[in-house]
Order: structure tokens, then C-alpha cells, then sequence
């Protein structure tokens, strides 16, 4: 799955359809990005003229925390290809003022020319980025509330509940449909429901990754386990 995301995603570099991507965290593209960051060193691909965004981050929280996404984007990518810095935006978790950092990322976005392609992981709760069940589908960059389900996943990667983040920074779901392509990669047995209310085929806000539902070129690499045998091609 990482293998045949990385494919895509150089696909759509080398053939000039991607310029400006959205970029996830969490476990799902750990993978991809070790591919990417391999056929960079290769030579094989170049992000040199790729404008890159990341999807998500916590509130509060320092570029320098480890468990921050900007640290995670840095770590799995940023720091290992040949991206200029100036064409490297990244949400910030402890900024003075979050909504004007919102206004600024959606006016980066917008310079680069609206976002070409974004890869997005899946939420056990549906969630894309930080987009919570419930939340507008009319959005662009804001902050948000993070679901308990979603702290909950995130557990694991905290010393207590206490210090799992509560609050986070995310592009909206209406920037995200705004993509000209979308990559949504889904792993794990958690994600299992979140896919089916997927292909099931009807919106739901209970569903945020439903709202990708109509999008014109959307693409879904899962896990072969994930996917009802009708639907299974390789
Ligand atoms: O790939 P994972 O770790 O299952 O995470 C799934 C989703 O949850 C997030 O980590 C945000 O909660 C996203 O960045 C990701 O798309």
C-alpha cells in the first residue's frame, strides 16, 4: 500500500498534475513517505518545485514537540528531500493568534493555486484531517474541538489522557474537496466502519470522509481486509 501510494503520488509529481499537496500525519503514511524520501535520494523524483502543505496540528502546541505534526512532517519528509523551505507551510501550534494563521495558511493555499493533490488519512471516527463528525463541510482553514474518540487514538502517543491535546488547527473540508485530486489511504482494523459509511455511497455528517463522496477524482487505497469483496480489485 505505502509502495503503490508513493507511486501515485510521484505519478502526479512527474507528470506535472501535482504541484501543491496536502500532507498527512499519523501511522498510516509512515510508509509512503519512506518510499518518497528513497526515490528522492535516488534521484528518482524531486520536489523541488512542489509547494507542500500539512493537513493538521495541535493546539498549543510547540513546532518543537516531538509529538507536534509540524516535528512528524519534518521528520518522516521535509527534512529529507529537496523542497525549498519557502515552499514548505506548516500549521503551527502555538501561535498568537490562530485565526489569523488560519487566514494566512488559506491565502497560501490559495497563491499556490488551491491544493492539487491531497492524501488523507481516515479516522476510526471518519474524520479527515482534523474535520470532526459534525462539523461544516463549508469550511477552509480553522480550529476545531477534537472528538473524544479521537484523543482517545491519539492516547498512545501521551504520557496520560490528561495531555492528549483537546483542541487542534485543520484545513476544512471545503478546501479539502477543493483539491483537484484526492488520495485517502486507509489501514487498520479501526477504520473498518469509517470505509463502509464511505461506500456505502450516501453523505452523512456523521461521516466527514462521506463529504469526499462527488469528489471527481478520487482515489482510495485500503488495505485489502478493509474492503467488502465486491469491491476488492487487487
Ligand atoms: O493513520 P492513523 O494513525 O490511523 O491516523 C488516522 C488519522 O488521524 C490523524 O492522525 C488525526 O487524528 C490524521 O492525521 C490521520 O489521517
Amino acid at each position: 500500500m505505502a509502495e503503490l501510494a508513493a507511486d501515485y503520488v510521484c505519478a502526479s509529481l512527474a507528470d506535472g498534475s501535482a504541484t501543491s499537496l496536502a500532507l498527512p500525519t499519523g501511522d498510516t503514511p509512515i510508509g509512503m513517505y519512506k518510499h518518497l524520501v528513497e526515490r528522492c535520494r535516488r534521484g528518482e523524483i524531486s520536489f523541488s518545485n512542489a509547494e507542500l502543505f500539512n493537513l493538521d496540528e495541535y493546539t498549543g502546541m510547540s513546532p518543537n514537540n516531538p509529538r507536534s505534526y509540524h516535528a512528524f512532517m519534518r521528520r518522516h519528509l521535509i527534512d529529507h528531500i529537496d523542497v525549498p523551505a519557502e515552499q514548505v507551510h506548516l500549521l503551527r501550534g502555538n501561535v498568537a493568534d490562530p485565526a489569523e494563521q488560519c487566514r494566512d495558511f488559506d491565502r497560501a493555499i490559495a497563491a499556490a493555486g488551491g491544493i492539487d493533490l491531497a492524501i488523507l488519512g481516515l479516522g476510526a471516527n471518519g474524520h479527515i484531517a482534523f474535520n470532526e463528525p459534525g462539523v461544516s463541510w463549508e469550511l477552509d482553514t480553522h480550529v476545531v474541538t477534537l472528538d473524544e474518540k479521537t484523543r482517545h487514538a491519539h492516547r498512545p502517543n501521551f504520557p496520560d489522557e490528561a495531555s492528549v491535546p483537546s483542541t487542534g488547527v485543520t484545513m476544512g473540508v471545503n478546501t479539502l474537496r477543493s483539491a483537484r485530486k484526492v488520495l485517502l489511504l486507509c489501514a487498520g482494523e479501526s477504520k473498518r466502519e469509517a470505509l463502509a459509511a464511505l461506500l456505502a455511497g450516501r453523505e452523512d455528517r456523521a461521516w466527514p470522509v462521506t463529504s469526499l463522496l462527488g469528489h471527481t477524482d478520487l482515489s482510495i487505497l485500503a488495505e485489502a481486509a478493509l474492503m467488502p469483496a465486491s469491491k476488492q480489485f487487487a
